[in-house]
């Protein structure tokens, strides 16, 4: 199995964060003060979905990622290599996105003054609280919705950029680095406003099991959620979600097309 997809993904995952680390500031109140924890979680994370793209891509069309310029794979295996990647990436993903989510939403009531300490020291803490108190299912809590949000959602993110770099780049060759740029800036927007709907179910059910259980199942939890709210519920964050996705996922996919290319 090839293995500069993963390592181009892990490196190319870890350049993006660092571009948006201002927009997960803002968005996290301050939780992403460290960069430690979000460059371990999202460069792994994004070296699962890579590789396995990559991979299998070369499983269904029987050509590597040097061969894809001449003989370009079809949108339907695109699509598909996409979604396995995804998929994958949501099991690597779960517990690291579980943590992230229990810690964003302590920062919340601690911007009130004479609010209680927190729940949780830090990233470790958290994952070994979760751990002893919910058991090891516990950190996946949540995990069967990043599955749905990010299956489909990465079929999307490759078919988005493969869509428009193959419109504006001659046939058989390499597309420019602004081709690069502006085509992954647009999977990231793409990808995010298809997955938001899930990503607000995801991380309220990431939460439940805190002081109670609230939702029987994802189902339920979005049945409640446009009770209450209606149905623009699905769509809180959509336009930080892009406006951050756009520069984070040209440098994602600058690098990686340039570390693929310069290890051949
Ligand atoms: C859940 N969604 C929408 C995605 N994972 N989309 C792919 C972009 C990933 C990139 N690291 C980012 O954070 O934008």
């Amino acid at each position: 199995m090839p293995v500069e997809e993963f390592v181009a993904g892990w490196i190319s995952g870890a350049l993006g964060l660092v571009l948006g680390h201002p927009f997960d500031t803002v968005k996290l109140l301050g939780f992403f003060k460290g960069m430690s924890f979000p460059i371990a979680s999202i460069a792994v994370v994004n070296s699962v979905l890579f590789g396995v793209y990559s991979n299998t891509l070369l499983v269904l069309t029987a050509t590597a990622h040097q061969e894809r310029r001449a003989q370009p794979p079809s949108y339907t295996h695109i699509f598909l290599a996409g979604c396995t990647g995804g998929f994958l990436q949501a099991y690597c993903l779960a517990p690291f996105d579980l943590i992230k989510v229990r810690l964003q939403n302590q920062t919340e009531p601690m911007a009130q003054p004479g609010s209680p300490p927190p729940q949780y020291r830090g990233p470790v803490h958290c994952a070994a609280s979760i751990f002893r108190e919910e058991g090891y299912r516990g950190l996946f809590r949540g995990a069967w919705a990043l599955m749905l949000r990010d299956t489909p959602t990465m079929g999307v993110y490759f078919l988005t950029y493969e869509g428009l770099c193959r419109q504006y780049t001659p046939e058989g060759q390499n597309p420019s680095s602004a081709t690069v740029l502006v085509a992954g800036g647009f999977a990231g927007i793409a990808s995010w406003v298809a997955a938001t709907p899930l990503d607000v179910i995801k991380s309220r059910m990431q939460m439940d099991g805190l002081r109670r259980r609230v939702y029987q199942g994802v189902l339920d939890c979005m049945v409640s959620s446009v009770r209450q709210e209606g149905l623009g519920v699905f769509f809180r964050g959509v336009t930080i979600n892009s406006a951050r996705a756009f520069p984070v996922n040209a440098v994602t996919f600058l690098s990686y097309e340039y570390l693929l290319r310069l290890w051949g």
